[in-house]
């Protein structure tokens, strides 16, 4: 396992110490909520009784093959906890999520919990949200009116950089799970997240954007120097 790796599993087995019998679970998506869901999958193959909800195909995936018990938010509607990782965070817990596609499913489920940890390893520490660029989720219809709307909007919140639709290896273009596309907006720093999200919210063809602000109850970051946790784990 690399450093990294190693560091992101000591982030998700701090995250494990939260879980008790009964909890209704959102399972995260990425590199780092995969070892959250790993180490899940063998309390539960111990005996753990949990039930979780997937942010992402991905994650439904890995937890069905641990034989994590599944259900969907039409069932439960509220979650006890969320655990999922990010690609930045600042110091007052806002986040920059979506790098690895999953934004829309992964804000649902995070606003339908009780708590949301974000686990982390340090390197995704910043003092102001953007070197990270920016994931916007668009519908496919009208995409380039879309793309034109973010520019001018993001540049009235002082936010401004190449907004790039994300792309797979292939040269086609990436579609979420739930079908849609995603721009790359490379900001290098967004001085007023909370207007840039509102403006971003405005536009119709946005379906979500990766600010997720307000959501996080703590971050469980490890780095050389051990497990720090940011805000409340309670
Ligand atoms: O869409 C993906 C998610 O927001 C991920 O949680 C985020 O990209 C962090 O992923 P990783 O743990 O692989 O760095």
């Amino acid at each position: 396992m690399s450093n990294a790796d190693e560091l992101k599993r000591q982030a998700a087995a701090k995250a494990l110490e939260l879980v008790e019998p009964g909890m209704r679970l959102g399972l995260g998506t990425g590199s780092t909520a995969t070892h959250f869901v790993a180490l899940l999958g063998e309390r539960v193959a111990q005996g753990l009784q949990v039930i979780g909800v997937p942010t992402s195909e991905r994650t439904r995936a890995q937890a069905e093959s641990l034989a994590i018990p599944l259900a969907d938010l039409d069932t439960l509607q509220t979650l006890d906890l969320t655990v999922d990782g990010t690609d930045e965070f600042d110091p007052a817990l806002r986040l920059i999520k979506g790098g690895g596609g999953a934004l829309l499913r992964e804000k649902i489920v995070a606003a339908a919990s009780n708590r949301m940890v974000v686990i982390t390893d340090s390197s995704k520490a910043v003092q102001t949200l953007g070197k990270f660029p920016l994931p916007v989720e668009v519908n496919r219809f009208g995409v380039e009116a879309t793309r034109h709307l973010i520019a001018r909007e993001s540049a009235l919140a002082g936010s401004s950089g190449e907004i790039r639709l994300r792309k797979e290896a292939s040269g086609a273009p990436f579609v979420t799970d739930g079908g849609h596309y995603i721009f790359d907006c490379a900001f290098g720093i967004i001085p007023a997240p909370e207007d840039l999200a509102a403006r971003l919210t405005a536009i119709p063809g946005v379906v979500e954007h990766g600010l997720f602000l307000g959501l996080a109850s703590a971050v469980i970051s490890a780095g050389a120097q051990g497990v720090t946790v940011y805000g409340s784990l309670v």
